[in-house]
Order: structure tokens, then C-alpha cells, then sequence
């Protein structure tokens, strides 16, 4: 490397914060940790990570872990397949460190808002890792079926290549004919679900997968979770209230469904996303949201190049595609009101009239604090510690720029490490333990 000719004047400016780079762990240094065992990721709180050994038998204890520093900037999330090292044995008290994470096979993702030109549109978040199927909960009476809000979870389930499964609740007070017809085109697999109805239907098709729920408030959640895992509660222990209402710090808690009958097939996971209304779509490109509507994707083949497809949009050939009745106008309304809603262009109470989304959910802190958003442009101890606290924060996408957020204490400076430490319960100190 060339030194430069002439010695340059310092000031404050070349202060530097972070350690040098010789004091992070580098790869080649890395221990091998040959005899981590592999457990799934059930729960997030506050920077402890309840983890299970999935060949384990269902009644054993759930392993509380932490990060190991050599993590990085790699966030943990629900679903996530994970190596322990450490006191593994799940006894009270007990801490394990999660030295590596498995390849993810999905992630689901959503953001706080649909329009990506905003703090709360550049605030992603992984939902969940490694889910085959989104189970997309909707009562067909009381609420009533929110076409809005299904449409979103397709996009969503399509675009992270998760197949999405329509669970109709409440089958005893209407019949499932209007909202299936609105689907006729997709060929949406579904189950309906009443009060004396069995489970079998939906416990085959859960079988093997690991599945998110996700559904309005009020639409039979929990209720049905209780039925699927009658002993959810005990399944996750103390860390968070199962089946009512919201967890305290966690969004995402994943339950061991019992076995079928005598069946030695996998009986599978669900997720159950009790904070998680809503799905904002900023991360999707105009263009993958189209993937939501393969009913209309055909309409869209003999289209002028370029044509965005909006309402705006004159001589669009999904005018002349609905015209036809080769698809429910209906459907291309609300494809339409996403792309609009994406690119920032309608009134949010326009959305929730539609019901996309959730009345309750724009009330939640999580979602629309604007501290939340506020905190996002600095990486102070604060960042830190919020970061610390949900491990569900994503920084991967590269044009969040002014948006990273720490993902850890692993990669901050030492005094921010210390106190990010201090919010998750001494986390640092458990990092420097020998392995
Ligand atoms: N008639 C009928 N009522 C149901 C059914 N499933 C749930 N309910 C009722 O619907 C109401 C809401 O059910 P919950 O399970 O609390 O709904 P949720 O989706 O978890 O709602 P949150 O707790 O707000 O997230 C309760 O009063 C249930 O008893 C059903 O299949 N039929």
C-alpha cells in the first residue's frame, strides 16, 4: 500500500469509536465448535432465544440462548435453525450461546407501512424463518372476511415463496361460498373451521410444515391455537402468554403440534404471530406484487412495456382482462390499491376501510410508536438496546441506507456493548465465556 506523499493534519473527525478491526473475531479464528447440537428457534425475548432440539421428545425443557459475539450482525428470529453451544441442558438458569445459523430456506418479511419512501416503509422486519406455509386465519362472520388483508398476506406469502393455506373460522355463522368466489381464480387451498368441527382437515395439512398464522384481531386465533396445541402454554414455559392478546416482547412464538392419531409423521410447527396484524409491503417491488394476483398476471402478457398498471395507467390491458371476466374486478381493485398504497398515493383510512389492515394494529406501539421511527436514525446505546431487545430486526436489505440498525451488541463499541448489555441481561459477559 502506498503512504500517502504528505503527513495529513488529524482532528476530531478522525477519532475513532469502534475498536480496530484486529480486536473482532475473524473467521479463520473462529472456533469450530464441533460439538454444538442444532434446536429451533420457538421464541425471542429480549436478546434470549428460547431454543428445542427438534428430534428431542416434545415434553423436554426449552433451552434459553443467547448470541455468541461471533454472530456478527446477523439477527436470530422465530423458525430459525440454530447451533448451541454451551449449557444446553434447558435446567433453570441454564445458558446456551447460538454459535451459528442454518441457511434459511424462507423469510418472511413485512414492514411498518407500504410505501418505502418512508421511515416506517425502510423498517423491515423478518417475521419468521423457514416457514413452508401462511396460514392465513378469517373468520367468515364477525369480522367478516377482509379481502384487503388476505390479498397482502398472498403477496407476502408468494413473494418469500411460502405457500399460503385460507383457514376460514367461525364456518357455523356463514358459509365460505362469497370469499371463495372472489378466490375462484387461484385455486387457494382452505379449510373451514367451527366450534365442533375436528381438526383433522387442517392438522394433515400442517403435518410436516412449519406454519405461520396470521390473522385480524378477533377472527378466532387463538382459539383455534389453543385447539391445535392444547398445551401451548406449558410448550414455551413462562416466556410469553400464549393464546390471548399480545406477547410481552415477542412476536412470534412456535409450537410443537401434538402427534396425529398414531401417525409417527411429523405432526409440524405453527407459528402464531399474536402481535402481527398487518402486513406492510414496501419490501416488495411493484413487480413482485403482481405475484399476488396470478389471476391477473396473464391479463398482463399482451400489456404495453412499461405499463405500471395503475388506474392511471391509460389503455392498461387489465382493464380489458376484468372486462372479459377473465378475473374478479374486485381483485384488480385491490391489486391496484397496493400499488397505489406502495407508491405512497393513498389515504391510510382508504386501506383500512378496504380492511387491509387492522384498526387495532394502527394503535399498536410496536408498529407506529414514532419513537420507533425517530430512534432509527441514530446508533446510539439506545438503538442498541432496542435492538437487543426484539432480535427482530433486519438489516440486510443494502438500500436502507440512514435505516441500518444494530442487530446485537456484537457489533457495537464497547461502552454501547456494555449497556446493550445491561438491557439484555448481561449479554456481553456471557460472549467472552470460553467456548
Ligand atoms: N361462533 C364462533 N365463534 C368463535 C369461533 N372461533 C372463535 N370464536 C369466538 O370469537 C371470539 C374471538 O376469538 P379469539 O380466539 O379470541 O380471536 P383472536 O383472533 O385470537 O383475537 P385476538 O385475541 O383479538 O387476537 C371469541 O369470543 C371466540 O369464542 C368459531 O369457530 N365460531
Amino acid at each position: 500500500m502506498k503512504l500517502p506523499a504528505r503527513k495529513r493534519e488529524y482532528d476530531e473527525d478522525d477519532v475513532r469509536i469502534r475498536p480496530g478491526r484486529s480486536s473482532r473475531p475473524r473467521t479463520r479464528t473462529r472456533p469450530k465448535h464441533d460439538d454444538a447440537v442444532d434446536a429451533l428457534v420457538i421464541t425471542v425475548d429480549r436478546g434470549r432465544y428460547g431454543c428445542v432440539r427438534e428430534e428431542a421428545p416434545p415434553d423436554s425443557p426449552v433451552i434459553t440462548a443467547m448470541r455468541a459475539r461471533e454472530l456478527g450482525r446477523k439477527s436470530v428470529v422465530v423458525g430459525d435453525r440454530v447451533a448451541l453451544v454451551g449449557d444446553v441442558s434447558g435446567a433453570p438458569g441454564a445458558l446456551a450461546r447460538i454459535v451459528r445459523i442454518g441457511e434459511r430456506t424462507s423469510v418472511l418479511r413485512r414492514t411498518a407501512d407500504d410505501d418505502d419512501t418512508t421511515p416506517e416503509g425502510r423498517l423491515e422486519r423478518v417475521v419468521v424463518a423457514n416457514a413452508d406455509q401462511l396460514v392465513i386465519v378469517s373468520a367468515l362472520y364477525d369480522p367478516p372476511p377482509r379481502t384487503g388483508f388476505i390479498d397482502r398476506c398472498l403477496v407476502a406469502a408468494y413473494d418469500a415463496d411460502i405457500e399460503p393455506l385460507l383457514c376460514l373460522t367461525k364456518a357455523d355463522l356463514a358459509g365460505p361460498e362469497e370469499i371463495l368466489g372472489y378466490y375462484a381464480e387461484l385455486d387457494l387451498p382452505y379449510v373451514t373451521v367451527r366450534p365442533d368441527s375436528d381438526l383433522t382437515e387442517l392438522r394433515k395439512r400442517l403435518a410436516g410444515n412449519i406454519s405461520v398464522m396470521v390473522g385480524h384481531s378477533g377472527v378466532g386465533k387463538s382459539t383455534l391455537v389453543n385447539r391445535l396445541v392444547p398445551d401451548a402454554l406449558r410448550a414455551v414455559g413462562a416466556v410469553s402468554a400464549i393464546g390471548k392478546g399480545r406477547h410481552t416482547s415477542t412476536s412470534a412464538v412456535a409450537l410443537r403440534l401434538p402427534p396425529i392419531g398414531k401417525s409417527r409423521k411429523d405432526p409440524g410447527w405453527i407459528i402464531d404471530t399474536p402481535g402481527i396484524r398487518s402486513f406492510g409491503l414496501a419490501h416488495v417491488s411493484a413487480e413482485s406484487l403482481l405475484h399476488g394476483f396470478p389471476d391477473l398476471v396473464e391479463g398482463t402478457l399482451e400489456d404495453q412495456p412499461n405499463c405500471g398498471h395503475t388506474a392511471n395507467d391509460v389503455g392498461c390491458r387489465l382493464d380489458a382482462w376484468v372486462a372479459e371476466g377473465k378475473a374478479d374486478p374486485r381483485r384488480l381493485e385491490s391489486y391496484r390499491r397496493l400499488l397505489a398504497s406502495r407508491a405512497g398515493d393513498t389515504d391510510p383510512r382508504e386501506t383500512e376501510r378496504a380492511g387491509d389492515t387492522d384498526p387495532r394494529e394502527t394503535e399498536r406501539a410496536a408498529d407506529t410508536d414514532p419513537r420507533e421511527t425517530k430512534r432509527h436514525d441514530n446508533t446510539g446505546p439506545r438503538e442498541t438496546e432496542r435492538a437487543a431487545d426484539t432480535g427482530q430486526r433486519e438489516t440486510e436489505r443494502p438500500d436502507n441506507t440512514g435505516q441500518r440498525e444494530t442487530e446485537g451488541a456484537a457489533d457495537t463499541p464497547p461502552h454501547e456493548t456494555s449497556e446493550a448489555a445491561d438491557a439484555a441481561g448481561r449479554e456481553t459477559a456471557g460472549d467472552t465465556e470460553p467456548a
